[in-house]
């Protein structure tokens, strides 16, 4: 699907949130490296997901899927025996995740691996790996630092000091690996670790696994070596990342209850909430259901630096709220699927939002309407879906030109939307 037209409606009723995207990635790449068999219930084939199941497989995992409900599956996955020799470069595809997690694990195989990606990814950055291959004398190749990337060579076991303001993704990838490697191994953060939530959900599904890393306060994680990753059946649960659109649109429209959300859930997204409510946007909870209300919402300050992924629907919900919103932090934006301070910035003005981009703060003064525009995703699946829900409030209709950015982590995305009243036609 290239463009949707949608027309300005308030959405209501009930979503069931799809499986979390990040704990999805853990989950396949921790049962692939367990000796037995694991079952991953309530996991939706996103690509970034499928990338991950490739990669994994070529490496020698077997990974089955059963059909469950709507577009749910149930991965059965026997774990590596003997690591193979990757027969191709394995293909990431869009997914920093994918790429930045299977970097260490493809080396254990010991052989020459290269890795390939379209889209942003190629140039998204890998510094942080490189800097520690530099300094263990591990041969790569690539081209002004962009995929493809060839890499011969394994890691040994070390203190990896690391910085903690590029990707979180860096330090989740070796934690994957150095629980396996024949001697201890101690990660250093330097500067502040920025996605603190996302190495506490890798270490979370890692211990469901038998896998322990001990944190000292996100500046140190010491690993021990010749751990066993033992299979485990885990059953995936809703994406705070995801739900930030829903419980957005309900504040803007009116009541959307969004289900099977885990409320003690680790998911660093989950602050969406204290967000929104810090905005006076009404969101209660309920047996692990939120229930957003149209609300008449106000300015506040957000700190991007631990949340990257919902700046976009929040500065959607900051550019129709009374006062002035500022988004401070969000240098690690522009290094996503997209420089997603610019994106946001330019699509919603397109809609006569007023933000201002400020070194790497958005300041945004919140309008009382937004209007009809053409509008384009930019390739990235959180810009599209964050216009599907300023289209609320629109007074014409948008159209969002790269719908299919969605495919990314969320492919139900537009059927969803529908379903909650959505008044969406495809465009060609
Ligand atoms: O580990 C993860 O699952 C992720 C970490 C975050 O990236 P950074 O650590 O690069 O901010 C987040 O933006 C990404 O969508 C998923
Ligand atoms: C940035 C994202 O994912 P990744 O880094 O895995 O590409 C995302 O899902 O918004």
């Amino acid at each position: 699907m290239k463009k949707v037209k949608i027309e300005p409606k308030e959405l209501s009723g009930e979503i069931s949130i799809p499986p979390s995207k990040s704990i999805s990635h853990r989950a396949v790449i921790a049962a692939s490296l367990s000796s037995g068999v694991s079952e991953i219930s309530n996991i939706v084939m996103s690509k970034d997901i499928k990338a991950t199941c490739e990669a994994m497989k070529q490496l020698g995992a077997e990974i089955s899927e059963v059909k469950a409900e709507n577009e749910r599956v149930k991965l059965i996955i026997k774990g590596i025996e003997t690591f193979k020799a990757p027969k191709a470069s394995i293909d990431c595809n869009e997914s920093g995740s994918t790429l930045r997690f299977m970097i260490p694990i493809a080396m254990i195989s010991n052989s020459e691996v290269s890795f390939i990606g379209k889209g942003k990814l190629v140039e998204r950055p890998l510094d942080v790996y490189y800097k520690i291959f530099d300094e263990q004398g591990i041969h790569y190749e690539t081209k002004d630092n962009k995929l493809p990337l060839k890499i011969n060579g394994s890691l040994t076991p070390s203190t990896f000091d690391m910085r903690g303001d590029v990707s979180s993704q860096f330090i989740t990838g070796l934690m994957f690996v150095l629980p396996l490697l024949d001697s201890d191994s101690k990660i250093t953060i330097t500067g502040e670790l920025e996605s603190k939530g996302y190495i506490d959900l890798t270490i979370s599904v890692l211990s469901k696994y038998g896998i322990v890393i001990e944190n000292d306060d996100y500046k140190a994680f010491y690993i021990k070596g010749r751990q066993v990753y033992k299979a485990c059946d885990y059953r995936v649960e809703g994406d705070f990342s995801q739900a930030a659109f829903w419980l957005v649109a309900g504040c803007l429209g009116e009541k959307i209850t969004s289900s099977d959300l885990n409320e003690a859930s680790l998911q660093a997204d989950k602050e969406v909430i204290n967000i929104i409510k810090s905005m006076a946007g009404k969101i209660s909870c309920e047996d692990n259901s939120f229930i957003a209300q149209k609300s008449q919402t106000k300015q506040t300050v957000i700190d991007a630096s631990q949340i990257p992924d919902i700046i976009p629907v929040l500065s959607v919900l900051a550019s129709v709220s009374k006062g002035t919103t500022i988004v401070k932090n969000g240098a690690r934006l522009r290094i996503k699927e997209s420089d997603r301070l610019t994106a946001t910035k330019t699509e919603l003005n397109k809609l006569g939002a007023d933000i201002k981009e400020e070194g790497d703060t958005l300041i945004i003064k919140g309008v009382s309407k937004l209007r009809g525009a053409n509008v384009d995703s930019w390739n990235d699946h959180r810009i599209a879906m964050a216009m599907a829900v300023a289209s609320i409030r629109c007074e014409g209709s948008i159209i969002i030109d790269g719908a299919s950015s969605v495919d990314k982590s969320y492919p139900n995305f537009w059927q969803d939307f529908k379903m909650l009243g959505g008044d969406i036609c495809e465009q060609s």
